[in-house]
């Protein structure tokens, strides 16, 4: 018996789906089972590097996800609307959804989750957070005899991607960001790369299954890239530090409720030490490290965007629920209970996320000053005013008449940190701080 599937998008992703399919040996013998039977898109005038036969594409969506002979739906068309939508009427429908699109599931994931218990059938997300990379499996099946305390990933690959070449060799934001958007790897709006929110969607999925609740989109905070500039990423690197934009998900060690009564979860550009293991995570990689107990460490590396890796973790799902389907492991029966346990989303609760104020980290700050005597001195009693200790001060040179004095603090409440900058800010010699990043 075989299995059809209807693709939502033949865009990078769902040609690479297209790819793998078009060339089925050597791989998993299930995918012989599997058949692509329509191909949903927006025009039909567009030039595609697969070659399907025409009566396969169409425009016409709605009626891919209600075709009664489609057994699974996969959405690759991005964007909120009109894919919560379409994934919600093939749930309506019995069908089974796989999705790479963590914009939609970050934000409708209750509504999506809650209908697709209710229908029956599954929802599964492995390309929507690190691509290729497998991150959701492990966190539903192979992780939970652990408790799970500490997330820290790079999930953005455009944005690591601009990262490590302005890093490298110096380049020009745009430029780079032009590069990572012909490469496939971009947002059709990179705004949500660049800012932070694609990473954010990513970490809240991956709290989510880690600490056993819902997140709040809204409450997890996030900063992108645009304020880091290549005076930064120099100085981070006389310092010892490379620059990532670092996504985090963190309970103390100690915790042992699920959901956590209280959580941190938050996306910025980050200090990283040159000799920790995420600092070598370079171009459009992502990886993931997770600190459980009594696991200890462990990292998950490997490719997070583009055509191929992706279409990779796509493929694996639906192989997936080929395998559940052929061993009756799943019912389209609202009254059986015969859905996977480790599969499908039971959360009732949302997690309580912790203000950023109360955040204990180390901060970089780059002040310009007016080049008076005694301001380094000044700068350290307001800090110490403040319960801020300072780790390091460097003062770097002049640049047009303003002193460039760089700090590096010691752990601190996020909070009393702010509350003395606001202080600093009145300082008559303090020309502007034209950054501020956390330090891991
Ligand atoms: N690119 C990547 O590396 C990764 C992408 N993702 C996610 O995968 C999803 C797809 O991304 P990607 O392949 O890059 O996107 P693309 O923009 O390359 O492709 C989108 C496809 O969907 C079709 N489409 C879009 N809107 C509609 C609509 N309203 N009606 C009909 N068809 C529509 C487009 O049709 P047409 O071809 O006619 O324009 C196109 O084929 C997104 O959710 C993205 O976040 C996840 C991980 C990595
Ligand atoms: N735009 C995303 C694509 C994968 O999720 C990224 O750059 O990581
Ligand atoms: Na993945």
């Amino acid at each position: 018996m075989g299995f059809k599937i209807g693709l939502l998008g033949l865009g990078t992703v769902g040609t690479g789906v297209g790819e793998i399919f078009a060339n089925p040996k050597g791989r998993h013998p299930l995918l012989q089972e599997l058949e692509i039977a329509k191909v949903g898109v927006r025009s039909l005038e567009k030039a595609r590097s697969l070659n399907l036969p025409t009566e396969v594409l169409t425009t016409d969506l709605n009626a891919i996800v209600n075709d009664p002979t489609i057994d699974m739906v996969v959405e690759v068309i991005g964007g909120l609307e009109p894919a919560r939508s379409l994934i919600l009427e093939a749930i309506a429908q019995g069908k089974h959804v796989v999705t790479a699109n963590k914009a939609v599931i970050a934000r409708f994931g209750e509504e999506i989750f809650q209908a697709a218990t209710q229908a029956g059938v599954y929802v599964m997300i492995e390309a929507a957070v690190a691509g290729g990379i497998p991150v959701i499996q492990p966190l539903k099946e192979s992780l939970g005899a652990n408790r799970i305390h500490t997330l820290i990933g790079i999930l953005n690959g455009t944005t690591n991607y601009i990262l490590t070449k302005m890093q490298q060799s110096g380049a020009a934001f745009d430029d780079v960001l032009a590069e990572a958007q012909e490469l496939g790897y971009a947002e059709a709006d990179p705004t949500a790369d660049v800012d932070g929110l694609d990473a954010g969607d990513k970490i809240a999925i991956l709290a989510s299954l880690a600490f056993g609740g819902r997140i709040d989109l809204e409450q997890v905070h996030r900063e992108g890239i645009r304020q880091v500039s290549a005076a930064d990423i120099n100085y981070a690197k006389n310092l010892g530090f490379v620059i990532k934009l670092l996504a985090i998900a963190k309970v103390p060690p100690t915790t042992a409720e699920l959901p956590p009564p209280q959580l941190e979860a938050r996306v910025h550009p980050t200090l990283v030490p040159v000799d920790h293991p995420l600092a070598n995570v370079n171009d459009v990689y992502n990886a993931l490290l997770i600190e459980a107990n009594p696991l200890g460490q462990v990292m998950f590396f490997g490719p997070g965007a583009g055509a191929g890796p992706t279409a990779s973790a796509v493929v694996a799902d639906l192989i997936n629920i080929a395998a559940l389907l052929k061993t009756g492991i799943v019912a389209n029966d609202p009254e059986s209970s015969r859905i996977h346990p480790l599969l499908a989303c039971s959360h009732q609760h949302y997690c309580n996320i912790a203000p950023m104020n109360d955040l204990v980290t180390r901060f970089y700050a780059r002040f310009l000053t007016k080049d008076h005597p005694g301001v380094i001195g000044k700068l350290g009693t307001v800090f110490g005013n403040h319960g801020v200790s300072l780790e390091s001060v460097v003062q770097t040179g002049i640049k047009a008449e303003l002193a460039e004095i760089v700090v590096v603090t010691h752990d601190v409440q996020e909070g009393n940190f702010h509350q003395a900058l606001d202080e600093i800010r009145q300082m008559e010699a303090i020309s502007s701080i034209p950054s501020l990043l956390r330090v891991l």
